[in-house]
């Protein structure tokens, strides 16, 4: 096998073959490239996100859901050239087949919402917070992994859904201290791009290609992007009319160029109007360069962004109408959000935002000699039955030691089993915020 454990140290006794010992081959502690551990500290802080995350969706009456973080690699096969099929972290496995470990949730939520097909009535709310992940060349040193969160509606055509969307992730921001100062939201539809493509007859299966050409837009040189937009079919006249259609800010100049006729228009105006009534006006811009960079988005595309622009985009969403069908399932309107847990956290860190997040026990129970250790776990069950937390000293340890743990786990209180105390069926209760010193019976420890 492949640990095969090479024989060291003295040779067997007369009497006795050797021992194996495998060898004490130093492993690297650290976790693959990438990747990060979440200790103790670490964990907190993402459980914290992670907490605000479920408590929005619950509040927005969605329901969570949970996939493989294994899929077939078909999932996301998509021609549009994106970043994320570059990225694929794929391989074959022991059954020759071919895999992938997910790269976003979007095409897992498609897939188990085909395979529930009728059985689920629509429509469908639901939510989802997984680790997903890329295969990056490590020269650019950028995380392999990071979780995130999604929220998806299935069989609401109207933006009304983008609308409901939109107003779940301002909870969100306001949950965790963010403003309409800090955050805002950057928002177009494709259909700005569709009824610009039309008008130059460009053919419809450039569609999604041309929109990953224009999300790189701020990203790769100028040049790159007309001469990527060339390739797929663009005459020149067409690229530099797009261009200048991408670069409007007013709805109003949109309609000048548009027509007051598209859904384009319509879908904005919609939306916006939803935005009045919702009360978070001031939290979104119409912006035509968003584009976003999945191939799938076919109306509605929007993304948080930080107002100070130092940073990426802190999430992205949109109206995904023909991804079902593509899948094989009916042709189900759809539209959903992805949030990272990466970027929001460094937003946090500037806005100095990150929650004190400490261990806290309420009780560290300990007994004052050998004997009573078996006294002490009584104790500690019979708190632990009261619904209290309790830190059980499981070894036998000076009281320094005992008082310096105490203040590390943030205990409320330290229970001493004492001999004395304990033939008189009484434990020491001392308060360690005040050092108030209690004999309590057992019985009415609380
Ligand atoms: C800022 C950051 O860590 N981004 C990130 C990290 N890992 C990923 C993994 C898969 C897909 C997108 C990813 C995006």
């Amino acid at each position: 096998s492949a640990n095969q454990n090479v024989r060291t140290g003295r040779s067997g006794s007369a009497t006795s073959p050797p021992v194996e010992h495998d060898t004490a081959q130093k492993i690297d502690v650290n976790p693959p490239k990438g990747t990060r551990d979440f200790p103790p500290e670490d964990m907190r802080l993402r459980n914290w996100l992670f907490h605000h995350f479920r408590e929005v969706s619950q509040q927005f009456g969605f329901e969570e859901v949970d996939f493989p973080v294994l899929e077939s690699e078909a999932l996301y096969i998509r021609k549009a050239g994106e970043e994320i099929r570059d990225q694929l972290y794929c391989f074959e496995d022991r059954g020759n087949r071919r895999v992938a470990l997910r790269p976003e949730l979007t095409p897992s939520l498609a897939r188990l919402v085909i395979q529930k097909g009728k059985s689920v009535s629509l429509p469908l709310k639901w939510f989802a917070i997984g680790q997903c992940w890329r295969y990056e060349r490590m020269t650019r040193g950028r995380r392999r992994e990071h979780y995130q969160w999604n929220m998806d509606i299935i069989g609401v055509p109207d933006v009304t859904g983008e609308a409901e969307l939109i107003s779940s992730i301002i909870t969100f921001f306001k949950r965790i201290g963010l403003t309409a100062s800090d955050v805002g939201f950057k928002v177009s539809s494709r259909k700005v791009l569709q009824e610009v493509l039309r008008c130059y007859s460009v053919p419809e299966n450039m569609f999604g290609r041309v929109c990953i050409i224009i999300d790189k837009i701020g990203k790769i040189p100028m040049d790159d992007i007309r001469k990527d937009l060339l390739s797929a079919d663009m005459s020149e006249v067409a690229i530099e009319d797009l261009l200048q259609v991408l670069s409007l800010k007013s709805l109003a100049k949109l309609e000048e160029k548009l027509g007051a006729s598209g859904e384009a228009l319509s879908d904005l105006k919609q939306l916006f109007s939803l935005a009045e009534k919702y009360g978070y006006s001031e939290w979104l811009q119409f912006d035509a360069s968003i584009v976003r960079g999945l191939a799938y988005y076919t109306g509605i595309v929007f993304e948080g962004f930080d107002r100070e622009g130092k940073l990426r985009a802190i999430c992205g969403g949109g109206r995904y109408d023909r991804l079902l069908s593509t899948f094989g399932g009916d042709d189900l309107p759809a539209c959903g959000f992805g949030f990272g847990d990466a970027v929001i956290v460094e937003l946090l860190k500037e806005r100095g935002l990150l929650p004190e997040l400490n261990l806290q026990v309420e009780n560290i129970v300990c007994s004052l000699d050998q004997e009573l250790q078996g006294a002490a776990c009584a104790v500690a069950t019979i708190l632990r039955e009261k619904g209290q937390s309790v830190d059980l000293v499981l070894e036998n340890k000076p009281l320094k030691w005992v008082f310096k743990r105490a203040a590390r786990i943030n205990a409320r209180r330290l229970i001493l089993v004492g001999k004395a105390e304990w033939q008189k069926g009484m434990v020491n209760v001392k308060t360690l915020s005040t050092g108030e010193q209690l004999e309590i019976k057992l019985d009415e420890l609380e």
